[in-house]
């Protein structure tokens, strides 16, 4: 069983609003886009769903039960949370932070050669952090946030430094652990939005403006009038993606 609340959530800070009263479930599997300009408060959003930031009312909830009331292995085993900048403390092997990933709960094939394995990795099991390359830390970073299947995968800009055949690659494995995992992303790339998720969530200045498929999110002029554009929404010949570009 997996249920995400989000119970009338706001956050602020010096007097400024980031998130504005939010409210939505999401139930069961699947792939959940946060996507909004920048400053919309997608990061916000997330770390409050992750259980990282207190929100100043309402409260976030993993199957009924209020986040900070997880005990904290019991967290670490149902959510895997890939932020938008990590650093590790010290200068680890790719192995050792696959390791640590897959040391989160015990799960069946979550050894850390055979993660390494799943993922491409092996090459770059004894390469240090600070030799590895910004997309190579993202896929190391990935491999560690899915090595025991999460039940909750929160992934924020997980694409941002790939090249284009890996960040099809992360996205084709964040929609395959959306069979049996809750995965919420956030994304700026509409065209892939709109393509792999389920499902959408709008962030405009901490507001929730829409919260719909993508089929129906394209059929409104919620998009438009949130990035400020007139965006050209074409049906590829196999009517089955989307192509958006600046009308
Ligand atoms: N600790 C903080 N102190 C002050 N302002 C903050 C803090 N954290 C976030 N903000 C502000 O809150 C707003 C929302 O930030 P957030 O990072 O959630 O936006 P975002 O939608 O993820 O943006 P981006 O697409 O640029 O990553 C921004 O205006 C940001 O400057």
């Amino acid at each position: 069983m997996i249920a995400v609340d989000c119970a009338s959530v706001s956050v602020g800070r010096k007097g400024t609003s980031l998130l504005r009263d939010i409210s939505f479930r999401l139930n069961g599997a699947g792939f959940v886009g946060v996507l909004g300009p920048n400053g919309a408060g997608k990061s916000t959003l997330l770390r409050v769903l992750a259980g990282l930031r207190a929100p100043d009312a309402g409260e976030a909830r993993w199957n009924g039960l209020a986040t900070p009331r997880w005990p904290a292995r019991k967290r670490a085993a149902f959510c895997g949370y890939l932020p938008q900048q990590f650093a590790p403390a010290w200068d680890y092997e790719a192995g050792d932070i696959i390791a640590l990933g897959a040391g989160r709960a015990s799960a069946g094939d979550a050894s850390p050669g055979h993660v390494l394995a799943r993922f491409g990795l092996t090459a770059l099991a004894r390469r240090r952090w600070s030799m590895l390359s910004g997309g190579e830390r993202a896929r190391v970073m990935l491999a560690a946030t899915l090595a025991t299947s999460p039940a909750l995968v929160l992934a924020d800009e997980p694409g941002a430094s790939l090249d284009v055949r890996h960040k099809l690659d992360l996205l084709r494995r964040l929609r395959s652990a959306s069979t049996s995992s809750l995965v919420v992303a956030v994304m700026h790339d509409l065209d892939l939005a709109l393509r792999f998720c389920d499902r959408i969530l709008l962030l405009e200045e901490g507001a929730l403006v829409a919260d719909c498929s993508p089929d129906d999110l394209l059929a409104g002029d919620a998009l438009d009038r949130v990035f400020g554009l007139r965006l050209q929404k074409v049906r590829r010949h196999d009517d089955h993606d989307w192509v958006i570009g600046l009308g």
